[in-house]
Formats: C-alpha cells, sequence, structure tokens
C-alpha cells in the first residue's frame, strides 16, 4: 500500500517534469519546419528513412548544421508520433522517416500543409502573449495580447505583411483538407443564391464552396481590410473589407469557420 502511493508520487512528480518541459514539443516542431526537415525525408513520396547527417545534406546542400541537434529534435519528436525511429543495431545508426502526423507536414501539390499553421501559433507576437496569461485572471480588461503587443492580434497581423501572409497560409493549410470532407458530405449550400464568408480570410473556402456547387451566384469574401487587399483573385468571388462587429453583406446564407 505505502509502496503504491510513492509509485504514484513518483509518476505525479515525472508528470509535472514534462508538463513544465511541454514547450520543447512545439518549438522543436517549428525546429524542423523552418528546416524543411518533413519535405527532405518526404522526396516526393519516397519517406525513405534518413539519418540526421543525411537530412542535413539535403536541407543544406551547400553544407554545414550540426547534425547531433538535429538528431535530438528528431528524436524528441519521435516520441511524440511525428517520427518513425529506425535503429540499425549493428551501426547503432538512427534514421527517421515520417509518420502520418509527421506527413501532414509536408507540403502538397499546392504548396499547401499545416507547417504554418504550426508556425503561425508560435510567432514572437504570440509567445508574448502566452506569458501574461494569469493576467487574463487578475485583469480581464485588457487581453494578454494586447498586453503584450499593444493591439488586438488581427489588426496587428494587418500591420505586419509577413504575420498576414502567414496566417492566410496557415489557415489555408488546415480549411482546405477540412473544407474537402465537409463538402463530401455536406449539401446545405445546394439552393444558395448569394452567399457570404464571414472572416473568410485569403477565400479558399468559397471557392471550394463554388467548385462544388456553381449554382451559388454571388460569393462574397468578407474579412479585414488589411486581409482582403492580399487575398488572390477568385473567379465568382468579390473581396469585401470590413470589420464584422460594425455590420456585414447582406446574403442568402452566412458562412462561418474558425480555425478547425
Ligand atoms: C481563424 S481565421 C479563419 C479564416 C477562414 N474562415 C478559414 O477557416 O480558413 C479568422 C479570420 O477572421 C478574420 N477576422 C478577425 N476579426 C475580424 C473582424 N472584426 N471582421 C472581419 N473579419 C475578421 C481574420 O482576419 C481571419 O481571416
Amino acid at each position: 500500500m505505502e509502496d503504491d502511493k510513492v509509485n504514484s508520487r513518483d509518476k505525479a512528480r515525472i508528470a509535472i517534469m514534462e508538463l513544465a518541459n511541454m514547450i520543447s514539443v512545439p518549438m522543436s516542431l517549428n525546429a524542423v519546419i523552418r528546416l524543411n526537415v518533413p519535405d527532405a525525408i518526404w522526396q516526393g513520396g519516397a519517406n525513405t528513412p534518413l539519418s540526421a547527417t543525411q537530412i542535413l545534406s539535403l536541407v543544406l546542400p551547400s553544407g554545414g548544421g550540426d547534425p547531433e541537434n538535429l538528431q535530438r529534435v528528431l528524436r524528441m519528436l519521435t516520441s511524440y508520433g511525428v517520427f518513425i525511429e529506425h535503429l540499425d543495431a549493428n551501426s547503432s545508426e538512427r534514421k527517421y522517416s515520417l509518420t502520418d502526423i509527421g506527413k501532414t507536414l509536408v507540403t502538397d501539390a499546392d504548396g499547401l500543409s499545416y507547417g504554418p499553421y504550426v508556425l503561425q501559433h508560435h510567432q514572437d507576437a504570440l509567445m508574448g502573449a502566452w506569458a501574461l496569461v494569469h493576467e487574463a485572471v487578475l485583469d480581464p480588461t485588457t487581453e494578454p495580447f494586447v498586453k503584450a503587443n499593444g493591439e488586438p492580434a488581427y489588426s496587428y497581423y494587418g500591420k505586419k505583411p509577413e504575420m498576414n501572409g502567414l496566417m492566410q497560409k496557415a489557415m489555408a493549410g488546415v480549411s482546405v483538407p477540412f473544407m474537402k470532407n465537409v463538402l463530401n458530405s455536406y449539401n446545405g449550400f445546394e439552393g444558395v443564391n448569394k452567399l457570404v464568408d464571414v472572416g473568410g480570410s485569403a477565400g479558399d473556402c468559397l471557392r471550394m464552396i463554388l467548385q462544388k456547387h456553381p449554382t451559388v451566384k454571388e460569393a462574397i469574401n468578407f474579412d479585414l481590410p488589411e486581409v482582403v487587399a492580399k487575398a488572390p483573385h477568385i473567379p465568382g468571388v468579390t473581396h469585401v473589407g470590413g470589420d464584422m462587429f460594425k455590420s456585414i453583406p447582406a446574403a442568402d446564407a452566412i458562412f462561418m469557420k474558425g480555425k478547425g
């Protein structure tokens, strides 16, 4: 009985240490995405197990880099199901291929992956806000992002072209596969003549809805002015800038989708 208690206390201590170090997981994910490791391993579908040295030679063709440090990151993410480690019993060499989770980080034929979503969530501006979460309890009048950066997230992104671009790429990366699934089973857009997507980002969701439902005659992509200013031309879609908290364009149906 006493042994059981000690065991469970030890487990709890290990669990709290793991929680305390949890940041190493998304930060390691960030690292492999920035280094283009998933695409290097994937090699157009080969997914051949590669050593850290082999991966480095693909991502840094002109040489350099530290294979030991890359291997540490790969081992960390292996324990969280992103890579599979292949250990050569004779040479002790470790090689890495992608699991199904790791494959979500591979750039597809449309240039999309879940990589930008990971990067978007760990930009400096957001990391600064995370450090102030306790302040949301102490003083809920100003959200942590505003305390850290001086203004709300979306207006801040809008002023920074690289953040605006990353946000749009992140949303396209998760929304395109999501919408493929939705449109395979959902027929609620049938019979809709005028549709508005509120907070539609670059307009990817509307583009896909129109492809499946050409009977939608008017499609409005409504988002913040800075966001629609960077949205690409999509046949059949009108980009309209504004603030949804003030007013939104009239339509037969409103579509609205957040992050997941
Ligand atoms: C999480 S993203 C979702 C994007 C898109 N609906 C999708 O699922 O791919 C939220 C979107 O809402 C937009 N947004 C935020 N505040 C807004 C506002 N006040 N008025 C209009 N759009 C806004 C952002 O610019 C962003 O594109």
